[in-house]
């Protein structure tokens, strides 16, 4: 068996192109563009990579990109007094903090000052709440593009066995609602599970996200399953001083044993900033009181 490439770059442009549209026509409601607010503390190197993407994106899609750069030395209440001002101003639909910040600060304690209706990445206990619920809200960008990668290439997925290995905030406990969700019967791996491969094996879907480079192995994979790696891990290259990215799933090993899989990277990755613009696109509409058809995007 050869695993079919679930192209996810592909399907975040295709994304991308219809929030743009959607984006216009709301300006022409509204008289205004929606507005996303990006805030980022310090100088990690991947961070200033993805909120420089994050803005770039923003814009393409006729959104307004306002961004907000505080020193690793800033202090948690300057974080959140930001984090207010952004909450009052009229212009921001969305609001997202880049993670991670510096250790000095609680994520936690900024995260929770962040409006619900402008928390376009769903991290808030409100949003997190309303996920649990089956309640509407803000879902996380990297969880929502898993499923909608996931439906986009089986449709209907009630009744399948998903196994979401990692139990972060931002992936795997999102992860894992949104396939219960979705009717799936679900279980959530993590450092201290028995047997992992075990239940790999059992699971038609995989949702990998731990952070260790190439930790699941083909032939742990039930033949056919379809499987989507959220690992994004840098790695030494071929030729000395080179690096390179894989995910957490050994992707030449899962090419012979899966039916279909998530290149990293283009997979999961693209689809994480795709989603932001989306949820931006739905908080602009709520916030404004414009119309958005349910099943718009
Ligand atoms: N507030 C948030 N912080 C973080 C989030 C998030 O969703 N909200 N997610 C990650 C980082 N992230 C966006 O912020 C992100 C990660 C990866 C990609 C991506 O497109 N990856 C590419 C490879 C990029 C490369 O070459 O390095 C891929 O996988 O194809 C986009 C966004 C943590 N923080
Ligand atoms: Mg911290």
């Amino acid at each position: 068996m050869t695993a079919e490439i679930i192209d996810g770059k592909a399907f975040a442009l295709d994304l991308r192109e219809r929030v743009a549209a959607l984006s216009a026509d709301f300006a022409a409601k509204a008289g205004r563009q929606p507005g996303l607010a990006v805030v980022l503390v310090g100088d990690d190197p991947a961070s200033q990579v993805y909120v420089r993407a994050k803005g770039k994106a923003t814009l393409a899609a006729g959104m307004l990109s306002f961004e907000h750069r505080l020193p690793a030395s800033a202090s948690e209440d300057e974080v959140r007094a930001l984090v207010e001002q952004l909450n009052a101003d009229a212009a921001v639909d969305g609001i997202l903090v880049q993670l991670p910040l510096p250790d000095h600060i609680d994520e936690h304690a900024v995260i929770t000052a962040i409006d619900a209706g402008k928390d376009v990445d769903g991290f808030t206990p409100e949003n997190v709440g309303r996920l649990a619920s089956g309640l509407d809200g803000f879902v996380p960008c990297t969880p929502l593009g898993c499923l909608m990668l996931l439906k986009d290439r089986i449709g209907d997925l009630a009744g399948l066995d998903a196994i979401v290995i990692g139990r972060s905030n931002i992936v795997g406990k999102p992860m894992a609602a949104l396939l219960l969700g979705a009717s799936c019967t679900v279980t959530i791996a993590h450092s201290k599970t028995r047997d992992l491969p075990a239940k790999v094996r059992a699971a038609d879907i995989v949702v990998a996200a731990v952070g260790r480079p190439g930790m699941i192995k083909g032939d742990w994979l039930k033949p056919g399953a379809t499987v989507i790696d959220v690992g994004i891990n840098r790695i030494a290259g071929d030729e000395p001083g080179t690096t390179r990215l894989v995910g957490d799933v050994d992707f030449a090993g899962a090419m012979a044993h899966a039916g279909a899989i998530t290149p990293v990277p283009g997979g999961v990755g693209p689809m994480t900033i795709a989603v932001l613009l989306r949820n931006t696109l739905v908080a602009a509409h709520r916030r404004a009181g414009v119309a958005l058809a349910r099943d718009a995007i």
